[in-house]
């Protein structure tokens, strides 16, 4: 850890880069070969994806073989290429060779049954097979969206936000009811998981921040717009965005094994999920500071007496109870629920999504602060054993 204090700057970018080199197994980007396979196993999809996927694969080989979208916009009567126009536009300045990446990841989730997150059929009861680390179930008029990497404590890798994106998507609009979100394992989640900032590409770390707040929007965004009652089923700890994205929940249940914690400043981070707005709108300004300023960790009881959590259930008896609870729920009228979340959320969303954008922009500038690299180089130091 000699390398994390004194004045920081470039030699701490470089201390950065040299934990980052323990590990470069996963996070060399795509090569122009992956690039290439990626696109023929596009052509071999079992199943078409759907508009708003292939809109997404569109954008993301062109920014990848173009870069940023310059030719004219289509006119409005022009559907079909206004809605190519648009999705590439929307891709802004990001860097080619993490377009191709995404792209590559994509494709990914999609290609393999056992892979994708979000190819749950629609209304059928089902488990996606394998065992990837976001999982999707639908049951008894619920889909279960499972984060699963218990050996990680749940911490979330980039690829995993796109999974937890398009399993959202296809929630929206398959059969169930209500869409239940929670962790495999002792954990709910422990966040971000640090090493997604060691990935980084040929535009450096600037480009890692940058991608890094374009994926965090759009996550983000997906929970603000989605019109089914959403509810976390917290089995355990949860650090970082698991926490703060639970005030754009609809219900929170929670064993009583379960604590909160949001160590932003520690991080060098700042807050996000909305957690600006909603956390003192549900809890007061006071006791929002401490927990998104301070990091003051909360333990389930305090987090239902704050409002952030709906209810606590023994451990012993949590999933059975709170399953029990849920599967009733699943069995209300669909439509007066979505009706009725809308009646509650609508006038909300707008300025939600200006919150949104307005978190990612700061922390794209915190995640190239001395602060935030310093934090992660000492996680990653600890991890490396260094
Ligand atoms: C696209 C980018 C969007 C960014 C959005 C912004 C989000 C911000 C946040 O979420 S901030 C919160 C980040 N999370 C943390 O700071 C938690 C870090 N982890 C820990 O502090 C601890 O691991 C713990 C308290 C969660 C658990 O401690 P302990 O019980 O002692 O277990 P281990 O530390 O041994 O953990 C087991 C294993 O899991 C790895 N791991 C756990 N959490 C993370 C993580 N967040 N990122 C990466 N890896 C994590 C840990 O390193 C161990 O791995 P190992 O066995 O050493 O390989």
């Amino acid at each position: 850890m000699a390398f994390v204090t004194g004045r920081l700057g470039r030699p701490l970018r470089s201390s950065l880069l040299q934990v980052v080199q323990l590990h470069l197994s996963r996070t060399m980007g795509a090569s122009q070969e992956d690039f290439e396979n990626a696109m023929n196993q596009v052509k071999l999809l079992k199943k078409d994806p759907g508009n708003e996927v292939k809109l997404k694969l569109y954008a993301l080989y062109k920014q990848a073989t173009e870069g940023p979208c310059s030719i004219p916009k289509p006119g409005v009567f022009d559907f079909v290429n206004k809605a190519k126009w648009d999705a590439w536009n929307a891709l802004g300045s990001l860097p080619k060779e993490t377009a191709r990446q995404n792209y590559v990841d994509l494709v990914s989730s999609l290609s393999s049954p056992s892979e994708s997150s979000s190819h749950v059929e629609p209304g059928t009861d089902q488990k996606t097979p394998g065992s990837e680390d976001v999982v999707v179930t639908s049951e008894d008029g619920i889909t279960k969206i499972m984060f699963n990497r218990p050996a990680q404590k749940n911490a979330i890798t980039t690829q995993m936000y796109r999974e937890i994106i398009l399993a959202l998507e296809a929630a929206s609009k398959d059969n169930s009811t209500i869409t239940v979100i929670t962790g495999n394992g002792d954990y709910y989640s422990s966040g971000n998981d640090l090493t997604n900032f060691t990935k980084i590409p040929p535009g450096g770390i600037e480009e890692v921040a940058k991608s890094g707040a374009v994926l965090l929007r759009e996550f983000v965004d997906c929970f603000i717009d989605f019109p089914k009652p959403l509810i976390a089923v917290v089995n355990g700890p949860a650090v970082g965005i698991p926490v703060t994205l639970l005030g754009l929940f609809d219900a929170v249940y929670a064993s009583d094994r379960a604590t909160f914690h949001t160590p932003f400043s520690h991080l060098g981070q700042t807050a996000e999920g909305c957690s600006s707005y909603t956390f003192p709108k549900i809890m007061g300004p006071a006791k929002a500071t401490e927990m998104l300023i301070f990091g003051k960790k909360l333990t389930a009881r305090e987090a239902c007496a704050q409002g952030l959590v709906t209810e606590v259930f023994p451990e012993s008896t949590f999933q059975k109870e709170v399953w029990a609870r849920l599967k009733a729920y699943a069995k209300l009228p669909p439509n007066a629920m979505k009706i009725s979340k809308e009646l509650i959320r609508s006038n909300e969303k707008e300025k939600l999504h200006a919150i949104n954008a307005e978190e990612c922009t700061i922390l794209q500038g915190r995640w190239l602060s001395d602060e935030c690299m310093n934090a992660i180089v000492n996680f990653l130091s600890r991890k490396a054993k260094l």
